[in-house]
């Protein structure tokens, strides 16, 4: 198949969790702007991030995606972002020091506004909407008219995720994500917290290496910059095919609105519309897999996704729950080894553990959560292949969203600050307890 036929491709299958647009002649208007607009990634950036997730299949490295469930329009400002940033690099810094290995850094950030949904519908007090599809599509506020799907959202999408992608790449560059500033990132947080006060023993110890290898004459420049990726479920094909371009350079078609695109649990169906789109485009690619995936399964998306075996290509992020994790993966990773391809392995201990608690919040356990981190490695271990990273949903602010950690949370305070517009996220110190705690099995 040539370029342009992969790309219409996926118009032929049934594309399920696509929102119902009332109005079809915006939609089709922000759809030309879209398509007329710039890329928010570049193709060999996106090859970056297929060669850094190779190093992670190939046990070099270990990759940590995160960010939040979805991201909120009201939630693009630099202090949000900054503090989201600050979070995963913090994060990142642990494994790093524990691994003795480079962090693959991708935020679930710059694009990760749609959401697919349990139910069509939500019910409060006997008045039924539209449920929230995300802020891509239509209003998280219970009220008729914020429920409508509205297509000029898409463009403030493509808006909020380049003015994302701004903020990260100039923290990344500019210093601010350098090792010596591992204190000053901790400054606001130290005092109060028991994950920061572990965070700052470890800020020592790394300070006491650099200067040791700054007196040795090791040039320390290198480290004042890091490499930020942006992820999203490719949920909006519309969307998606919008900002999809051809690389004049290789010939190749890449989506242009983020390094790394993943397709959901509900939107995984073989003869679906996004594994066709997903088949079309050059991007590493995720899939998420949950307790119901079959061997059989798996076989066919290396087939479809990665014919070419390329190391890199295919990321699978597995979301069992921590119930299932030893029983169900172990056949899934022995179905890709026939395949003889390599995909990354990588763990979303978040998605199989959502449980309600007595209060009605969508709540999670940071304990289940490490438990199933615990499997992940227990199973690749056994098996020989490489547990490559964990997958989670968090934000830098101080919610009260799980349940658990250093500074306890109890199922009875979730009110106090429950702002996720759909998933329970981890707070920054929550964040930081579950890294310490996967370091101890890196
Ligand atoms: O983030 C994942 C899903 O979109 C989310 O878990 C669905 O939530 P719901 O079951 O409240 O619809
Ligand atoms: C929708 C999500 O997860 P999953 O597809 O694994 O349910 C998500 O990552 O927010
Ligand atoms: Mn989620």
């Amino acid at each position: 198949m040539t370029n342009s036929e992969l790309l219409v491709s996926w118009r032929d299958m049934p594309a399920t969790h696509q929102p119902d647009w009332p109005d079809r002649a915006a939609l089709g208007d922000v759809l030309t702007r879209l398509s007329a607009a710039p890329g928010l990634v570049t193709p060999s950036a996106c090859e970056s991030l297929r060669s850094r997730l190779a190093a992670v299949a190939n046990g070099e490295a270990f990759a940590l995606q995160g960010g939040d469930c979805a991201e909120t329009f009201d939630g693009v400002t630099p202090d949000a972002i900054r503090n989201k940033t600050k979070t995963l690099l913090q994060m990142a810094v642990i494994f790093t020091y524990a691994a003795a290995r480079p962090v693959v850094k991708i935020g679930r950030m710059a694009g990760q506004y749609a959401k697919p949904r349990s139910s069509p519908v939500e019910t409060r007090d006997g008045v039924t909407l539209p449920v929230y599809l995300g802020d891509a599509v239509n209003g998280f506020d219970f009220d008729p008219a914020a429920r409508v799907p509205d297509p000029a959202r898409l463009w403030r999408m493509y808006e909020a995720s380049r003015f994302t992608l701004d903020i990260v790449a100039g923290h990344a560059r500019d210093g601010y994500a350098g090792l010596d500033q591992l204190h000053r990132w901790n400054r606001d947080f130290v005092a109060n917290s028991p994950a920061g006060a572990r965070y700052e023993e470890l800020a020592y110890e790394i300070d006491h290496a650099l200067r040791f290898m700054g007196a040795c004459g090791v040039q320390l420049d290198e480290l004042r910059s890091v490499e930020i990726f942006a992820s999203h479920e490719g949920l909006l094909l519309d969307y998606e095919n919008a900002l999809t371009r051809i690389d004049p350079d290789s010939g190749l078609t890449y989506a242009t609105s983020g390094h790394m695109l993943w397709i959901g649990e509900r939107t995984r169906a073989l003869d679906g519309a996004h594994v066709a789109y997903c088949r079309s485009i050059a991007n590493p690619i995720g899939v998420k897999l949950g307790p119901t995936t079959t061997p059989a399964e798996v076989r066919s998306y290396v087939d479809i996704l990665d014919p070419d075996r390329q190391p890199g290509r295919l990321t699978f992020i597995t979301r069992m729950g921590a119930r299932q994790i030893r029983d169900r993966l172990p056949g899934l990773i022995r179905a890709a080894q026939e395949t003889g391809g390599k995909p990354t392995w990588i763990s979303d201990p978040m998605h199989g553990n959502t449980f309600l608690a007595p209060s009605g919040h969508k709540t999670r356990r940071l304990a289940d959560i490490l438990d199933e981190v615990r499997g992940f490695f227990d199973v690749h271990r056994a098996l020989g292949t490489h547990p490559g990273g964990i997958h989670v949903e968090f934000t830098g602010e101080d919610v009260t969203e799980c349940i658990g950690g250093g500074a306890e949370i109890l199922a009875d305070d979730l009110h106090h600050r429950y702002e996720s517009a759909c998933d329970p996220r981890l707070n920054r110190s929550q964040s930081l307890d579950l890294a310490f705690d996967i370091a101890e099995l890196l």
